[in-house]
């Protein structure tokens, strides 16, 4: 009996095996649904919308008022290997963020950007703290952000948490801890540590994570970024951290044996066991000096050894990247299939601070359509 199966041209039945550049060259992969768990607010502005909000608010600080030079001084100065000077560009983008507008704005075309690059789910931060430079009080500050992101939902059906971060060098940690929680009926999802790692361990805030484990909220953690692991013991074991930004320094705690596996030190095995989610940042982390080289990046084994891993942007600007370029960088370095960034966009969902059903529905109503769409 001859078979009625409708045949498929090779390309289409090809297409669940293609790997790395093979698979970007032919997948579109901006239009694959992405999430996003770990970007900085006030890392990520159009490099004109910096340059429009000074004008409005007379700073004058701008090293340039044209957008290219600006853009590309952004990402020279992020650039030099290592952190503590990563984070100077952000003393401009902060200094335009001071006003209600200007801050309800950023956040509009926050989510504007993730609609346009394929992203259904993001979580972005920032520092209150860093905002009241021109008389708004830290709750004002919050509430703009969320008029911006609320705006930007409703225009574009982009899913949003917003995480409220502590800065490392500064004592108000508390502070920032309880303005979290006070917020939380409207869309922040979670608490995190930022700033400079080496010479600030997060057990110094120790009494801002236990107001948040007291309140049952969720608690992530820049660690493992410029620092060892020792950095993300603490995180982990004193500060009760649900997520973990960045843990490339995890990769001090594993060992290659010559037969090319790898053995797990205590820390990377309790990662491993306890499902710690991982928010890696690829370029950033080129930038910083995380990693001398994308290929070198721990990534691609933590990725294959089972960790759950996500990719993230850490600062579009300063980086100059986008999920598209780093989904983009991560299946070509790595090697990665259509199943694998497919696997990605589901760690990433599973790792959300959303509630339980809300993942679930993103999972089922948005990544696993999004991806079997991309197949046929
Ligand atoms: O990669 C990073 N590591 C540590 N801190 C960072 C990184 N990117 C941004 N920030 C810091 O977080 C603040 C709030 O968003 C930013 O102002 C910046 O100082
Ligand atoms: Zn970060």
């Amino acid at each position: 009996m001859e078979s009625t199966a409708i045949k498929l041209p090779p390309e289409a039945v090809d297409l669940t095996r293609l790997r790395g550049k093979n698979l970007t060259q032919v997948v579109d992969i901006q239009k694959l649904p992405k999430v996003l768990l770990h970007e900085h607010l006030d890392g990520g502005l159009r490099p004109r919308t910096v340059i429009e909000l000074a004008e409005e608010q007379n700073y004058r600080g701008l090293p340039t008022r044209d957008a290219k030079d600006l853009a590309d001084w952004f990402h020279r100065g992020a650039q030099r290997g290592n952190l503590p000077e990563y984070l100077e560009g952000f003393q401009h983008t902060t200094s335009v963020m001071q006003t209600p507008e200007a801050i309800e704005r950023v956040a509009f075309e926050f989510i504007e950007d993730m609609y346009e690059d394929g992203v259904v789910y993001a979580e972005v931060r920032f520092a209150p703290i860093l905002h009241i430079h021109s008389g708004l009080n830290q709750d004002e500050v919050v509430e703009a952000v969320i008029r911006g992101l609320e705006r930007g939902q409703q225009t574009y059906g982009v899913e949003w948490g917003l995480i409220i971060c502590a800065m490392r060098h500064l004592s108000s940690s508390l502070e920032a801890a309880e303005l979290a929680i006070r917020w939380r009926e409207r869309g922040v999802v979670g608490f995190d540590l930022a700033g400079g790692e080496s010479g600030f361990p997060p057990k110094k805030h120790v009494e801002a994570f236990q107001a948040i484990e007291r309140a049952n909220f969720y608690i992530t953690i820049h660690a493992g970024e410029a620092f060892g692991p020792e950095s993300i013991w603490q995180a982990l074991q004193y500060c009760g951290a649900h997520r973990l930004g960045h843990a490339t320094r995890l990769r001090d705690d594993i060992q290659t044996m010559p037969d090319g596996s790898l053995k797990l030190g205590p820390l990377a095995q309790y990662i491993l066991d306890r499902r710690i989610p991982l928010e890696m940042c690829l370029l950033s982390n080129v930038h910083t000096g995380a990693t001398p080289t994308l290929e070198e990046h721990p990534f691609g084994k933590f990725f294959e050894r089972g960790f759950r891993v996500s990719l993230n942007t850490d600062d579009r600007l300063m980086s100059d990247t986008s999920m598209t370029r780093e989904t983009k960088l991560a299946a070509e370095t790595f090697n990665l299939s259509l199943a694998d960034l497919e696997k990605l966009s589901i760690n990433a969902m599973k790792s959300a601070f959303a509630p339980y059903d809300d993942r679930i529905s993103m999972i089922y109503e948005k990544i696993k359509p999004g991806f079997a769409k991309a197949r046929s």
